[in-house]
C-alpha cells in the first residue's frame, strides 16, 4: 500500500447492515486507512472494526462527524471541497426519501464535481477497493474551474 487514504463511509438506515457487513469483510484494508463517517454509520462501523482482532498491522483511525440529517453530510461535503477525502463509499437508500434529501444531493454533487471516487453500493465498493489504482498514487484530475471563477459578470 502506498499513501494512507481518507475514506468516507456513509449509509442510510436501511443500508447500514450492508455497509457494516462490507466493512467487516474489508476490515484489514479499512484499518490501514483513515476513516471519516457520518455519526451513526461511524458508530456502527467502529463497533464492527473494533470488535474483532485484525492482523495487528494497522489500528483503527476513525473520525465521526455529526449524524447525516443533523449536518454530517454537509460536513463531509465541506471536506470534499477542501480536498480532504480520497474516496466516498455512500450506500444511499434508493427506496426511501430522506428528510435531508437536499444534503444528500449536495454531497453527491460535490463528490462528482471534485471527481472523488464514489461507490454507491456494494458492487462498486468492491470494484473500488480491489482496483490496482486504489493502492497506487492515483490522483483524480479535478476540472479547471478558473473560467467559471473568473467569469465576467458585466461589472
Ligand atoms: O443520513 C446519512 C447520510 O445521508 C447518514 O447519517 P448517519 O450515519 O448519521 O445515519
Amino acid at each position: 500500500m502506498e499513501r494512507k487514504k481518507t475514506i468516507a463511509l456513509v449509509a442510510h438506515d436501511n443500508m447500514k447492515p450492508d455497509l457494516v457487513e462490507w466493512a467487516d469483510w474489508n476490515r484489514e484494508l479499512l484499518l490501514c486507512h483513515s476513516l471519516v463517517c457520518t455519526g451513526t454509520t461511524g458508530r456502527m462501523v467502529a463497533d464492527v472494526l473494533i470488535g474483532k482482532k485484525g492482523d495487528g498491522k494497522c489500528r483503527l483511525d476513525i473520525r465521526l462527524l455529526k449524524s447525516g440529517p443533523l449536518g454530517g453530510d454537509q460536513q463531509l461535503g465541506a471536506m470534499i471541497a477542501e480536498g480532504r477525502i480520497d474516496a466516498l463509499i455512500f450506500f444511499w437508500d434508493p427506496m426511501e426519501a430522506q428528510p435531508h434529501d437536499v444534503d444528500v444531493k449536495a454531497l453527491l454533487r460535490l463528490a462528482t464535481l471534485y471527481n472523488v471516487p464514489t461507490a454507491v453500493n456494494r458492487s462498486t465498493a468492491d470494484f473500488m477497493v480491489s482496483s490496482p489504482l486504489f493502492d497506487g498514487d492515483y490522483e483524480p484530475v479535478v476540472k479547471d474551474y478558473r473560467g467559471y471563477v473568473e467569469r465576467s459578470l458585466g461589472r
